[in-house]
């Protein structure tokens, strides 16, 4: 456990926990420097630009909707997925398994502590430095594949509902690399192949309140490291923005609907034709929400413990991509995507 002196806040704490207690204390350890926030440009009138995608429409080909894919990847790295097949029960019942396990008392929650061993959990993944500033969230970590290697206490938090949505998350990502591959030009079964054996992450975020969201960020900006990443949100609360130029775009959600972005590997993958792009959320005073990242890894980097770019220092994030650098996009040379500078 590290203290920063603050009483109010250990960092084994819940910021969920500290809220309960005074909703508007916001303790030292969670204000963002001032050149954090200086940075922030406002830029709401671009969140209509961000693409809408039509998955049954790729999944049967339809040239003009992975055409749309192909832009997409490539001038803003997210997009959002309708007609997905993923009962609009199915995605109820999951968000409704994430409000029930965070409006659980916290002796409870805590029986669902990190373990380090398994990468899963509720709580801090990754050990936090002395001086670092801490993100308004809380967060559970599950690992839903491969199947062997399932967080043993899995079964009884969210079983049914969580089980239901890993089924149908992974016919979309099956169908979402399906259809990168082609557009790469590739055979279809390269990119599932490339992962050896797949690894999918759940993270299941919960964002409280916030008395000065002016001050604080729900998740440090970060890119994802994986190949991609499908997050769903609160249908009427926006809290994602992502990167684009010197600004923030917020990602608005569309009801039913799922974000999907390109992580670091696959942007390698793509020698840099496709991008893996920035982004955070943010919190605001009147409604807490909740968003279920599932993030799909290829073996050897599940093995490296990390998949946010924001848990690694810069230089480590550099020499993971460098090593981890295999490129199959057809057409470019290997030279291209090395020199391009994460931060
Ligand atoms: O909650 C969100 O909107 C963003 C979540 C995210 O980027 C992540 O979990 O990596
Ligand atoms: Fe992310």
């Amino acid at each position: 456990m590290v203290s920063n002196g603050d009483p109010a806040v250990e960092k084994s704490e819940f910021i969920q926990e500290i809220v309960r207690r005074n909703p508007s204390c916001i303790p030292e350890r969670y204000h963002r420097r001032e050149e954090d926030k200086a940075k922030y440009v406002d830029m709401s009138a671009l969140a209509e630009d961000i693409p809408v995608l039509d998955l049954t429409l790729l999944s049967n080909g339809n040239k003009e909707e992975l055409q749309k894919l192909d832009n997409a990847c490539k001038d803003w790295g997210f997009f959002q997925v309708t007609n997905h097949g993923i009962a609009a029960e199915v995605l109820q019942g999951t968000k409704k398994a994430t409000a029930d396990f965070f409006n659980l008392p916290i002796q409870e929650k805590t029986k669902y502590s990190f373990h380090p061993e398994f990468k899963t959990g509720y709580g801090q993944p990754f050990p936090v430095a002395e001086n670092e500033i801490l993100d308004w969230s809380d967060s559970l970590l599950l690992l839903l594949g491969p199947s062997q290697n399932r967080f043993p206490n899995f079964g009884s938090c969210c079983k049914g509902a969580v089980e239901a949505y890993s089924d149908g998350i992974r016919k979309v990502t099956e169908e979402l690399f399906g259809c990168l591959s082609l557009i790469m030009g590739l055979e279809k079964d390269t990119l599932l192949g490339l992962h050896e054996e797949l690894t999918t992450v759940m993270q299941m975020n919960y964002y409280p309140l916030c008395s000065r969201p002016d001050q604080v960020l729900g998740l440090t900006s970060h890119t994802d490291l994986g190949t991609i990443a499908i997050l769903m949100q609160d249908d009427d609360v926006t809290g994602l923005q992502i990167r684009h130029n010197e600004g923030w775009v917020p990602v608005k959600p569309l009801p039913n609907s799922m974000v999907m972005n390109i992580g670091d590997i696959l942007e390698i993958w793509s020698n840099g034709k496709y991008k893996s792009i920035e982004h955070r959320a943010v919190t605001n005073e009147t409604r807490e929400r909740k968003s279920v990242g599932l993030f799909s890894l290829h073996t050897p980097q599940w093995k490296l413990n990390h998949w946010k770019t924001s848990w690694l220092p810069k230089s480590v994030v550099e020499s993971t991509k460098r090593s981890s650098m295999v490129i199959i996009s057809k057409g470019q040379s290997s030279e291209g995507s090395r020199g391009r500078n994460t931060s």
